[in-house]
């Protein structure tokens, strides 16, 4: 099974491309998975939900806060994603050809570096990546990497699927790092098995790029 992650700031139309590839594959003849993270469906997903709209001061109605400091919130963001391996086993055996994921490990470098150096100063930026390589240890490495690239201000402008914007979401500052993040991201660590794409432009131009090097890395149907 081929995994393909889908990457990129909030609002970078994660969401709308991995519908258009999806729906383009299986009209191919692809057997098509998809799936996100955080998976807000699950206990690790609600938790890891509550906290991103904690002191966001946008609370949905009805949720409850749920505060605790950034190393907890990250332990538990890799939980989240540990959690569904199984899922992903289960898949390759019932002879899955594509899984497309909205958000996967690339998001937990690109944020995770800059949110827990904002939280905690006296860490280096390599001792968060060593520490995050090992909390992802043993969770499948996406087979091609494909960020959506868009400026943080048109990512803060952009009408969401959740309501408000929670925390991340509106702080310029830590998108403006993340998206460097996500630069040192498929430079480095998944170089060979990444691409770019340029987020601003219409959807059907950026979905025929995505399409390309999709089909890059799939073995013909
Ligand atoms: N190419 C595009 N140009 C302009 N607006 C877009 C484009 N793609 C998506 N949008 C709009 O941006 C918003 C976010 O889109 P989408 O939900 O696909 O992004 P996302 O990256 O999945 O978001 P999130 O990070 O919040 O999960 C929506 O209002 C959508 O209509
Ligand atoms: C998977 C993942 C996500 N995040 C951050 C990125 C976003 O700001 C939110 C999720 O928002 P979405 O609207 O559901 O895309 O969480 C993170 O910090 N670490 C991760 O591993």
């Amino acid at each position: 099974m081929t995994i393909i992650a889908l990457e990129g700031l909030d609002k970078s139309g994660k969401h709308t491309q991995t519908e258009l590839l999806v729906e383009r594959l299986r009209a191919e003849g692809y057997k098509v998975e998809q799936s996100e993270f955080h998976r807000y469906d699950t206990p690790t997903g609600q938790l890891i939900q509550r906290w991103l709209y904690t002191r966001s001061g946008n609370m949905p109605e009805g949720m409850e806060p749920y505060d605790v400091d950034q190393k907890t919130i990250e332990l538990i963001m890799a939980a989240d994603k540990q959690a569904q391996q199984k899922w992903f086993e289960e898949l390759d055996a019932a002879g899955t050809d594509v899984l497309i994921l909205d958000r996967y490990v690339g998001s937990q470098y690109a944020y995770g570096l800059p949110a827990n150096k904002a939280a905690d100063q006296n860490l280096k930026y390599g001792e968060i990546h060593s520490w995050l390589q090992s909390l992802l240890r043993f969770v499948r490495t996406p087979d091609l990497t494909i960020l959506i690239d868009l400026p943080p201000k048109e990512s803060i402008n952009r009408k969401g699927k959740h309501g408000g914007n929670d925390r991340y979401e509106s702080d310029f500052n830590l998108l403006t790092d993340v998206r460097s993040m996500y630069y040192d991201h498929i430079n480095t660590l998944v170089r060979g098995s990444s691409a770019m794409v340029m987020g601003q432009l219409p959807a059907e131009e950026i979905h025929k790029d995505i399409y390309k090097e999709a089909k890059r890395v799939l073995p013909p149907v």
